[in-house]
Parts: C-alpha cells; sequence; structure tokens
C-alpha cells in the first residue's frame, strides 16, 4: 500500500484547474447534477453552491422539479436543459428506489455515460449500474452498509472497500480517508486529510462536499476521462479545500452550511495563491 500521508495545500494547488485564455464555459467543465428531492431539496442547493464556488464551467442542474426551482432562485446561473455534460454529481438528498424516484430515467442516463462520476447518499443504491470511472462520498453509516468493516482501520477499510467495489473510496469523517483500488503494478493511491475544525460536523457539509469534489473533477474531464487515481487525487483536494472553507467560515463561529459553501470561493482564491508563491 503506498502510504502518501497527508494531503496538503501543494499538492491540492496542483490540481486546481484555472481556465486559460483560451476556455469557455463548456471547456472548463460542464457539470451536471442529479441531486435532491422533494423531502431533501436543500442538499441539492448545497452542492450547486459550492460547485459555483469551486470554479467551474457550466452546472447543469437535471434533478427534480421541487429542488431545481430552489436551485435557480439561489443561483440563476444554472442550467437546467440536458446537454454536453463532463462529469457527473448524483445522489445527495435522493432516494435511489425508482418508486419513491419518478426522475430515474435521468438517473439512468447519467450513469450509463462514459463521464465520471461521484455517488453521494441515494446515489451508492445505484453504483452496480455504473461503468464509468466512479467516486463515492460515504459518511461511516453508508459504508458499513455497502462493504462492512470488521476489525479493519479505517484506512484498511477503505482501501478494501475501493478494491471491491471498483471506485474511488472517500470515507467521511473527522479524518477523512481517499483511497483508490490496487491498482496492477501492486501500488495504491491512498491519502487522507485531517479536518481543520470540528465544527464541520453538521448536516449538509457533505452535500457541499460532494459539490466541490465533482466540480474540480469536471473541469479536469473536457473530451478525457480521468483514470481512478487522478479522481482520488481530485477528490482529496475537494476535502482539503472542504475543511479550508470551514476554518474561514469557523472564524465567525458556529456556522451552517451554505456560509461553508460561501467560503469555497475563498479558499479556492487562497489556495491559488499559496501555490504561485510557493513556485516563485
Ligand atoms: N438540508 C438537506 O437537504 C440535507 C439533506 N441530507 C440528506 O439526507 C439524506 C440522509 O442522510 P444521512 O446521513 O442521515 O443518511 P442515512 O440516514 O443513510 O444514515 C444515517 C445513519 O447512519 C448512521 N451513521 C453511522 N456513522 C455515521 C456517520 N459517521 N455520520 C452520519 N451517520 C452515521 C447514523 O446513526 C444513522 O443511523 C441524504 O440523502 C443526505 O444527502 C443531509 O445531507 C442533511 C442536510
Ligand atoms: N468531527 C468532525 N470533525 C470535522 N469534520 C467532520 C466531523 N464529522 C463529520 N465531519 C465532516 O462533515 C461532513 C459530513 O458529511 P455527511 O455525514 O455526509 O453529512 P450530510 O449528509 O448531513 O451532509 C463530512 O465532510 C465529514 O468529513
Amino acid at each position: 500500500m503506498e502510504h502518501i500521508g497527508e494531503w496538503g495545500a501543494a499538492e491540492a494547488a496542483a490540481h486546481i484547474r484555472i481556465p486559460t485564455a483560451q476556455d469557455n464555459k463548456y471547456s472548463h467543465g460542464v457539470l451536471g447534477v442529479v441531486t435532491g428531492s422533494a423531502t431533501y431539496p436543500g442538499a441539492a442547493v448545497l452542492g450547486v453552491e459550492a460547485a459555483h464556488r469551486t470554479g467551474i464551467g457550466m452546472v447543469r442542474f437535471l434533478g427534480e422539479k421541487e429542488p431545481a426551482s430552489m436551485v435557480l432562485s439561489r443561483r440563476p446561473e444554472t442550467v437546467t436543459v440536458s446537454g454536453a455534460v463532463d462529469a457527473w454529481l448524483v445522489g445527495s438528498g435522493m432516494e435511489a428506489d425508482p418508486y419513491f424516484n419518478p426522475e430515474l430515467p435521468d438517473l439512468a442516463r447519467a450513469c450509463l455515460g462514459l463521464q465520471p462520476i461521484l455517488l453521494d447518499a441515494g446515489g451508492l443504491a445505484l453504483l452496480d449500474q455504473v461503468s464509468a470511472p466512479a467516486v463515492i462520498t460515504p459518511h461511516e453509516g453508508e459504508l458499513e452498509r455497502l462493504v462492512p468493516q470488521g476489525e479493519d482501520s479505517n484506512e484498511d477499510w477503505a482501501a478494501r472497500a475501493a478494491d471491491e467495489l471498483g471506485v474511488v473510496v472517500v470515507l467521511k469523517g473527522h479524518e477523512t480517508i481517499i483511497a483508490a483500488p490496487e491498482y496492477e503494478s501492486g501500488g495504491r493511491f491512498i491519502t487522507r486529510v485531517t479536518a481543520p475544525t470540528t465544527w464541520l460536523a453538521t448536516a449538509g457539509t457533505g452535500d457541499v462536499l460532494a459539490g466541490i469534489i465533482a466540480a474540480i473533477i469536471a473541469t479536469h474531464s473536457h473530451n478525457r476521462v480521468p483514470h481512478l487515481t487522478e479522481l482520488a487525487e481530485y477528490a482529496a483536494t475537494g476535502v482539503y479545500l472542504h475543511g479550508q472553507a470551514g476554518l474561514r467560515a469557523a472564524q465567525q463561529g458556529p456556522f451552517p452550511a451554505l456560509e461553508l459553501a460561501d467560503q469555497v470561493s475563498r479558499a479556492v482564491q487562497e489556495l491559488i495563491a499559496e501555490g504561485s508563491s510557493s513556485q516563485l
């Protein structure tokens, strides 16, 4: 197992794609989002807000009507028409069961593509339908349902789950483990991010994380499909940014998740500034 320790600012800064003079809203990455439900419309708002603030060419929201109208009232920049997509975010605040989710055709379309996909919350139930490279973002309760922990440490558990499921596993917690499946040469990408503030332990911060990671993936996926180790690097970068946004939000005391999403722009900006000063 390749232990590369903590994923920090230097590693994260190297994985932020800044738009160039030649870029446009398509080439800088289009993220397709199928999240939220009548039960949890807020999860869609949180993920979309975080994606916009991570830096992305376009967010297409293709989920149910109720979350769509809430997303549009918060973020009119969001496009709600089907079209080209470079990566998908599916499942935050959703029921994957077709009985509860009449929008499943959209979900199925999302899963059948070649584009990389992030599955969160209800989206985890769609894992066996996905053939594209995938990232999953379970908390301990969700991973236990997919792959029981047994006697493993969290690190070994995440690594074993990545191998069994064939996807990048982001096992969330105070210390978040990011593991890719072992590759043919016997190596493995595995890293961790320790949260810089425990005020992140609130409802909705996982929905924000999913939006950040999926946006980073989309910016690197225009006209190319990243391999699983690359997806793990983008996921670790997203977890790092999430922690940094939390640290900034916590300067004013405890914060609700939407304020965490608000701080993502600042965290990205400061990471870019740090990255360029370390190259001088
Ligand atoms: N404002 C919103 O719309 C929000 C929507 N949310 C959505 O609510 C749905 C249910 O989310 P839940 O996380 O409650 O999922 P679940 O109801 O699937 O899991 C919660 C269960 O797992 C157990 N568990 C074990 N370890 C845990 C851990 N480390 N963290 C959390 N629970 C753990 C809990 O005791 C509980 O029984 C998801 O679709 C999620 O996206 C939440 O993100 C909260 C905010
Ligand atoms: N004690 C903690 N300290 C720091 N971060 C935490 C702690 N507990 C949970 N988190 C983070 O908060 C987020 C919670 O995500 P999740 O459990 O999916 O909640 P939700 O579904 O309500 O958004 C994850 O990013 C996780 O890493």
